[in-house]
């Protein structure tokens, strides 16, 4: 197959009920591990770099991976997270991300953007991205938490004050209006869910995270893919190998795989995960080092991070159904993108 716009993507997804896991990577055996999943289970793959993700893992990190994808059997999308300026948008553009997030809920220094702000940005990006083979990804609402109200961090930016329920849960009806004037390509949902492992006190009810929301939202919107972004699950045997191996991570919930399931159900295809993927490498390295003193070769425990890792992948496609989908994502002549036939 090879390096499609995020659009192809979503479309069969969308179509046939279910969501693809988009993994952040910021080095190289993320990838490997992301890869390596999708290989073993024919999913189809997003993976995307923040802006921290990619000043870590540097532009030419990104220029070997398209080179790679473009010669996959996979339907692979690279997708640039969270662009919070246009100059971000064009730059990610032209390094060649098949598909880009103008994310124009916050402004660039994290504070809630009105909505025809949003709108006027996102409709700037759609321009900017019609002259290259990439879609567009929008956000509506805020991340944060629906029970103090506090912004969660988003790529380096921290909301700069308390937020209201009405900023930190997507309106259906402002849905609708948003992609009359910006159709983009997947829009981006605050439901109550937010970045990093600190999302949730206890596990999550549906007064803290509103899956019920996402169907109203899906509703308005039925044509537009929805995205959850601070959908990582905090698997809780990680959290315990970490503090059982010399870590301090406090007591913390994720997303519950079940309530993502549901989700999905109402119309959600793609669902964002980054931290998963760091504390499963986090846990195998520190595990790793504690019962090797001796160790000092870091392929040993890179290693051991990037199977841990390929764990939680593999895990993310069986339970989203995105396992098996790849085969029926083909190119056509009709399009010179690759599109689905079935
Ligand atoms: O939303 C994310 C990336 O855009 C990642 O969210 P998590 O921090 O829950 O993994
Ligand atoms: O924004 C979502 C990603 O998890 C980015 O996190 P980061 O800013 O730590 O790279
Ligand atoms: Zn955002
Ligand atoms: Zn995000």
């Amino acid at each position: 197959m090879t390096l499609v716009p995020l659009s192809t993507l979503l479309r069969h997804a969308h179509k046939n009920g279910y969501a693809i896991p988009a993994f952040n990577i910021s080095f190289q055996e993320q990838a490997q591990a992301i890869l390596d999943a999708a290989t073993e289970t024919q999913s189809p793959v997003i993976i995307q770099l923040s802006t921290g993700g990619l000043k870590h893992a540097s532009t030419w990190m990104v220029d070997g991976l398209i080179q790679h994808i473009k010669k996959s059997p996979l339907p692979i999308c690279l997708h640039r997270d969270h662009c919070h300026s246009l100059d971000d948008f064009q730059a990610a553009l032209e390094l060649g991300f098949s598909s880009i997030m103008m994310d124009g809920s916050l402004t660039a220094d994290g504070k809630p953007n009105a909505f025809e702000e949003n709108v006027r940005i996102t409709q700037q990006a759609l321009d900017m991205a019609k002259s290259y083979p990439a879609s567009v990804e929008g956000e509506l609402g805020c991340l944060g938490s629906l029970i103090t109200g506090l912004s969660g961090e988003e790529d380096g930016t921290q909301a700069a004050d308390i937020l209201s329920l009405e900023q930190l849960l997507t309106d259906p009806s402002e849905a609708r209006d948003f992609v009359a004037q910006a159709n983009v390509d997947a829009l981006a949902i605050a439901i109550g869910t937010s970045h990093g492992a600190y999302k949730f006190s206890a596990p999550p009810t549906e007064s803290v995270l509103n899956i019920q929301r996402v169907s109203m939202i899906a509703e308005a919107i039925p044509n537009t893919p929805l995205v959850l972004h601070g959908s990582s699950s905090v698997p809780q045997d990680l959290l315990t190998t970490i503090n059982q191996h010399g870590g301090a991570i406090d007591p913390t919930f994720g997303v519950p795989v079940a309530a993502i399931q549901k989700a999905i159900q109402h119309g959600v295809a793609k669902v964002n995960i980054d931290t998963d993927l760091r504390l499963a490498a986090t846990a195998a390295v520190r595990q790793h080092l504690n019962e090797h003193p001796e160790e000092m070769d870091p392929r040993k425990y890179l290693s051991a991070s990037r199977a841990a890792m390929k764990e939680i992948c593999i895990s993310r496609y069986q339970a989203f159904r995105a396992a098996g989908q790849a085969p029926f994502i083909q190119k056509t002549q009709h399009d010179p993108f690759t599109t689905e036939v079935s």
